[in-house]
Formats: C-alpha cells, structure tokens, sequence
C-alpha cells in the first residue's frame, strides 16, 4: 500500500505520472485477461458492485474491472486530491481559475437555511431572494392576474436560450410532460423551446400560438449569445407588430446574469431574474435558467421538488465514502474506461421515452466540461480527457446504431430504466404490460453485451458454418444500469439528514449544506442529472482540467463575425468575398450568388406558417 503523502501530487504534476496511474496502466494486462462472463460469474464481487441511493439501483459490475481495480481508483484519486476538490467546490473556492470563479450550482438547491460561502459571502439567500420572485411571478402569470397587453391570460411560453441556457429545461421539461401530477399542473398551458437561429425553428415555435396570450422568457447567461440576442429580437418584432411597442413590457421577461444588457434590450429589471457568474451555463438548470420556465408550466411547487432531489445528490456526493459515493464511483469507472481501457465513447441509453432529452443535455455537460487539451495549469496533456458522448431511448437506439455497439467497436454503455412507468398500458390478451416489454429489453441487452455469443454455442444451434463468424459476439463490452423507482414524485421514505455517521466517523469540516433535512420526496430523474453533473467534475477532478470553463467554443463564434461582416458588405454594398480561404470563399460566394434573389433591404419579414 503505497503511503497517502507519496501519492499527493506536486500541482504541476500531471496525474498520468504518479504512482496509481502506473499501476492502472499495468492493470490492464490483468483484466485483458478475464472475460466479462467469467467475472460475472463472481457472485460475491457482483454483490460489492451494487448500491442503492434514494431508492435509486446502480449496479456495475458490468465494468470490466474488479474490487482491486476499484481499489486503484481509489488510490488514482487520492493522488488526484479529487476530495479536496470537491472541498473547495463547495466551499465557494474559485475553482474555474481560468475564468477566476468559484463553481456553485449546489448554492442553487441548497435549502433556505444553508450557508454556502462564495467570496466570504452566503449566497443561499440571494438564491432563495429569486426563487421567491419567481414564485411570485409565476403565481401571478399562472393565475390571470398578470395578463397580456390586451388583458388576456399568458398562458403559452416560449423560452428563448440556446446550450446550457436550453438543454437542461428541456430535458426536464419533456420528463414532467408524462408526469401525472405536472400534467394537472400543466393543463391548458404550453411550453416551448427556441433555441436554433434558423427560422425554421422560429417557425415552428409561433406556430399555432397568439401573441396577446404567450410570454417570451428570454434565458441567456450573457446576454450577448448571437442566436439567442437574434432570436429575442425577432419574437420581440413579433409581438411589437402585433400589439404594439409597449406590449414587449407585459410579454417579455429575461433570465440572466447581466442585467443591464437586459434592461438595454427593453425588458422591464423587475421582470428580470437574476442568477450569478458561479454558475456555469450546463449546469445552471436549477437556476433562474430552468426554474422560470418550468414554474410557469407546471407551478412552483413542482419545481422545488426538483431542486430538493438535486439537493439530496449534492448532499451524498459531499459527504458519503468514495466507496459508496454514486458519483465519484461512476466518474472513476468512466476515467477508466476511457484513460486505461482506451474507449473513447459512450452510450446513454435511458429506456424511457420521458428521458428522451437526458442523451443531449449530458453531452453538453460532459463534452463541453471535460473535452480539453491541458491542463487546468495549462500544460498540453499526453492522455485523452473527456468522452464522445451520445444516446437515445434504448430501444430506438437497438434498431439503430447497436449493431456497432454489439459486434463492432466497444462503446461502454449506460442502461437506464424506471421500475415504474408513468403511463402504464396493459392489453388483457399480451403475454406482459407494455413497460414489462421495454424493460425486457434494458434487462437483455447488458447481458447480451457481457457475455457475447461464441463459435461453439453457433454451432451447437446448427448454425450453417460460413455464417458462423458473423453470428459471433465477443461480448465482454461493458456497461452499467441504472434502475430508478419512478419518474413521477418518489419518497424514499426518509428524511435525509446532513449529519450523516460518515461525517461524525471522519471528522469532517463544517458542511457545506447544515442542518438539511428535507421531505424526501423527489423526482429520480433529477437525482439521475444531479449525479451526472458531478460525475462528470469527478472525472475533470481526477484529469487534472478544468471542467468549467469552455474557450473551445469561442473560435468559431469570432469566424461566424467576420462571415457575418462580409455576407452584410457583400448582400448591401456588392462587395466581393475577401480574406477568406479559397474553400470558404467559394463555398460563399456561391451561396451569395444563388441567393441574389433574396431582396437586399427587405421590410420586416416573419415567418408565415
Ligand atoms: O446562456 P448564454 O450566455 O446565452 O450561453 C449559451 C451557451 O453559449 C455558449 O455556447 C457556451 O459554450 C455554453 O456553455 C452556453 O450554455
């Protein structure tokens, strides 16, 4: 057993040098020697690889590791000083040192009572001083007393934002449609999502919806997004030439960080709701980003049970033993498949249509977080961080792209299923339930899998010989499943408290979240993307990256400027295409010169559909 000071790194340090990555990486000749199907036969390390938190089932011991493999994960991220990090994340430390903030999404479902210092400041009651706002304004909208400038009701909403500012509403929005209890909440309103610039999807968003009855939430961090901006410009034409002017006051409010940009655009700072430059744009669903829009579909109510399941992951995640930690047992699984193992993808496979939104709002958490080229010192690493990450429902997906997953290149997958459908259909004559279908698909398909199909088993079927090596499955692809109890409003029948034994055990510094006892009834799928979020700054953690700045994605926004620039010169004042590449300026060129049609100086124009 190597001794906890040999381990700890020297900051420069890359983690790829230390002690516990070599000895990974030496690992791996023992693994590549058992088959999945001969460590699944070990009931005893099968037991060990399954845990339950919140009535929520994980079990991987699918993974192609062992309880010592666990046991090296362990110390890798010891040497990483991963629980010091998460430390000083909760303790408001300025962990995203490239942009100089501290990274503290947990403040936004932490409850009333909670001290989480940001700068030596509690920043819970600001928290709460929006959430409240917005319950009140919610209240309001939902209720009729804030009507249209005609006086009728909103009760249509089309949320304007684009990324993080989108894909986290969005997923939890398509979870609650199904819901029994958000559908009552929900009736007669609708909730939208405009987040491309295309027209297409302006289009498509306004249809079917009159201005005198819908409110634009305009959700942006920045409030300088070019699509977002654009897109708030246009639905702000919308409903300016349907009602006039002074009609934007009463339909049009804003979610953002930078509220004077939000008064300079002409919406009213009482209907802005703030939020706070430590919290990162894919991790900001539990803020103003996502509770606006949500609380006006489905009412505050609903939506605080979604910050309060959240909460309860924070919770486990600070204080349980990496041993029994969901995140940081799935996040060192994950640096092992992809840093030791070397597969550079993975699946995730909800099986459930209510979790058709959980794929993309986790490849924009996951991808734009840990897909980096140095290190949070800045130094180019000689290792791979981050996964490609991609999924649909389960069973679309086996129609679609399993075959790859299945015979050609291992992709480690995650399976995830619900006990309990929100929509249950039994048809008397079937042999099962609908549910009892689909999930015999998320039961089969890790098997499948694990264990493959060999040349011997072919043949003992009488399988004609020339087809024997393409029925072969080499299986030992691994994976993990995730079994939730419900998507609708689950109690775990306990009341969650911070003062957990571990805690007391070990001596902890002060919580960062006190005193939390909370009614433990949550939404599982919000558990499921609170231990993403932190799955993923476990692996960041251990890669030695930052997993909370994102600069990969400003190259490409200052060339779509400059394009922008010249398509104005070129459509206005004739101008030809100058200072691009021969391909680009073809490429444009030819679109200017097909498009010359298109009017110049057109009046306003909005979509007709
Ligand atoms: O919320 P906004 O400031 O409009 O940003 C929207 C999105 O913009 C960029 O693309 C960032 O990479 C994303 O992280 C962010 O979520």
């Amino acid at each position: 057993m190597l001794k906890f000071e040999t381990l700890i790194m020297a900051s420069s340090t890359l983690i790829c040098d230390t002690e516990p990555w070599k000895e990974l990486r030496a690992h791996v000749e023992d693994i590549n020697k058992t088959h999945l199907r001969d460590l699944m036969n070990d009931t005893s390390r099968c037991q060990s690889m399954m845990m339950e938190f919140d009535g929520i089932l994980l079990d991987y011991s699918r993974q192609r590791a062992t309880t010592g493999t666990l046991n090296k994960l362990f110390s890798l991220a010891e040497a990483a000083r991963v629980k010091e990090k998460i430390n000083r994340m909760f303790n408001g430390e300025r962990i995203n040192s490239t942009e100089n903030r501290s990274v503290l999404h947990v403040a936004l479902r932490a409850p009333r009572d909670a001290v989480i210092n940001s700068d030596g400041k509690n920043v819970v009651p600001e928290v709460w001083q929006v959430l409240d706002k917005i319950r009140d304004f919610s209240e309001r909208v939902r209720s009729g007393a804030w009507v249209g400038a005609t006086g009728k009701a909103l009760k249509d909403v089309v949320a304007i934002g684009i990324g993080g500012s989108f894909l986290g509403p969005l997923f939890v929005h398509t979870a609650l449609q199904t819901e029994a209890e958000a559908i009552e909440c929900a009736r007669g309103r609708q909730l939208r999502f405009l987040a491309n610039v295309d027209p297409i999807d302006i289009a498509r968003n306004i249809t079917g919806l009159n201005p005198e009855t819908t409110l634009v939430v305009v959700v942006s961090k920045t409030f300088t997004t070019a699509e977002t901006m654009l897109n708030a410009r246009t639905l702000r034409e919308w409903i300016s030439s349907a009602l006039g002017p002074q009609a934007v006051a009463k339909h049009m409010v804003a979610v953002s960080t930078n509220l004077k940009l939000v008064e300079q655009f002409g919406i009213d700072p009482n209907n802005a709701f703030a939020f706070w430059d430590w919290v990162g744009g894919r991790y900001s669903v539990c803020s103003a980003v996502g509770v606006l829009p949500l609380s006006l579909q489905y009412g505050f109510p609903i939506v605080e049970k979604f910050l309060k399941g959240a909460s309860s992951v924070d919770q486990h995640f600070y204080s349980a033993p990496f041993e029994k930690n969901v995140p940081v047992l799935l996040g060192l699984l994950s640096v092992w498949n992809v840093s030791f193992l070397g597969y550079s993808a993975r699946a995730i496979l909800p099986y459930s249509q209510a979790l058709e939104k959980f794929a993309p709002h986790i490849q924009q958490v996951s991808m734009e977080s840990n897909g980096k080229g140095v290190s949070i010192d800045g130094v180019p690493l000689p290792y791979e961080t981050g996964e490609i990450d991609f999924g649909e429902p389960g069973t679309n997906g086996q129609h679609s792209f399993y075959q790859l997953i299945h015979q050609g290149r291992v992709i480690p997958c995650d399976f995830i299923g619900v006990v309990k459908s929100q929509q249950p259909v039994y048809l008397k004559d079937e042999v099962v339930s609908n549910h009892d279908e689909l999930m015999s698909n998320f039961f089969a398909q890790p098997d499948a899998l694990a264990y493959g199909k060999t040349p011997e088993q072919l043949q003992k079927e009488n399988v004609a010989e020339h087809l024997v090596s393409h029925k072969t499955f080499s299986g030992n692809r691994p994976s993990l499943s995730i079994l939730l109890p419900s998507l609708n409003a689950y109690n775990i029948g306990q009341i969650i408290s911070a003062s957990c034994e571990h805690c007391v055990k070990t001596n902890m510094p002060p919580l960062a979240i006190p005193n939390l006892k909370l009614p433990a009834t949550f939404f599982p799928f919000v558990q499921l993307l609170a231990i993403y979020e932190h799955r993923v700054a476990v692996q960041g953690f251990v890669w030695g990256i930052n997993s909370f700045d994102q600069w990969g994605v400003e190259l490409g926004k200052s060339l779509a400027s400059q394009v922008r620039k010249q398509l104005h010169a070129s459509r206005k004042k004739g101008e030809s295409v100058e200072g691009f590449n021969f391909s680009t300026k073809t490429l444009i060129t030819t679109y200017l010169e097909a498009s010359a049609d298109v009017p110049s100086d057109p009046s306003t124009l909005l979509p007709k559909i």
